[in-house]
């Protein structure tokens, strides 16, 4: 599979998939990436990788210099994710199967960028964890569900001394046609909350 566009957004349908496993959807990934301010030559860590759709995007947006560590509680994502990296023909990525917190402290690596997709039940000691990983200037983002976990993440990230923490409501519709006409459809409102280690 080739993405030769210089913006992230690649197509859901693109990616392989598996019904059990949930994915990060184009426009909220896009938007979540763009949050992530990723430049060439980035170190990336994904927390939650799932389908792999954001460690997919990543790596190519570090590019060959840059490297993407891709983690997961579920074996079972990190194989859907080692499937997607080969159909995109991407050997920067490095995938480890455990559980954040825990997992990130053997990691023995510093990163540029975190993203946070996954872990809600211990976001706070996550981020916690994000904060001792990240290099000087590195920035985090957190997609989230739960108004709990915002409520949280929030908390979390000010107790550790992040900067420039913003909190964004993103609500997407899709047009769905029927014989009428086109129909919005409304997918669930998803939080994209960022801040700055300085
Ligand atoms: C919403 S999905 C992430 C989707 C992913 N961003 C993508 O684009 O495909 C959340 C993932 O986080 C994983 N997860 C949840 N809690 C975790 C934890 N504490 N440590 C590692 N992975 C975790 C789940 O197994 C699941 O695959």
């Amino acid at each position: 599979m080739e993405w030769n566009y210089v913006v992230p957004g690649i197509p859901d349908s693109y990616f392989e998939r598996d019904e059990e496993i949930p994915m990060t959807k184009e426009e909220i990934r896009a938007l979540a990436l763009s949050k992530l301010r990723i430049r060439r030559g980035d170190t990336f860590l994904d927390i939650g990788c799932g389908t792999g759709s954001v460690t997919i995007e990543a790596s190519l947006l570090v590019g060959n210099n840059g490297k993407v560590y891709g983690i997961d509680k579920d074996e079972k994502a990190i194989t859907l994710t080692r499937k997607n990296a080969e159909k995109f023909g991407l050997n920067n990525i490095v995938l480890v199967k455990g559980e954040a917190p825990d997992i990130l402290f053997t990691l023995d690596k510093k990163f540029d960028r975190i993203f946070i997709g996954g872990g809600s039940e211990k976001i706070s000691e996550i981020i916690g964890a994000s904060w001792e990983l990240l290099k000087e200037n590195g920035r985090i983002v957190i997609d989230a569900i739960l108004l709990e976990t915002v409520n949280k993440a929030i908390n979390a990230m000010e107790i550790m001394g992040f900067q420039n923490v913003e909190v964004t409501e993103v609500i997407i519709a899709k047009g769905m046609r029927t014989k009428m006409g086109t129909a919005m459809l409304s997918r669930n409102p998803i939080f994209i909350i960022s801040g700055d280690k300085i």
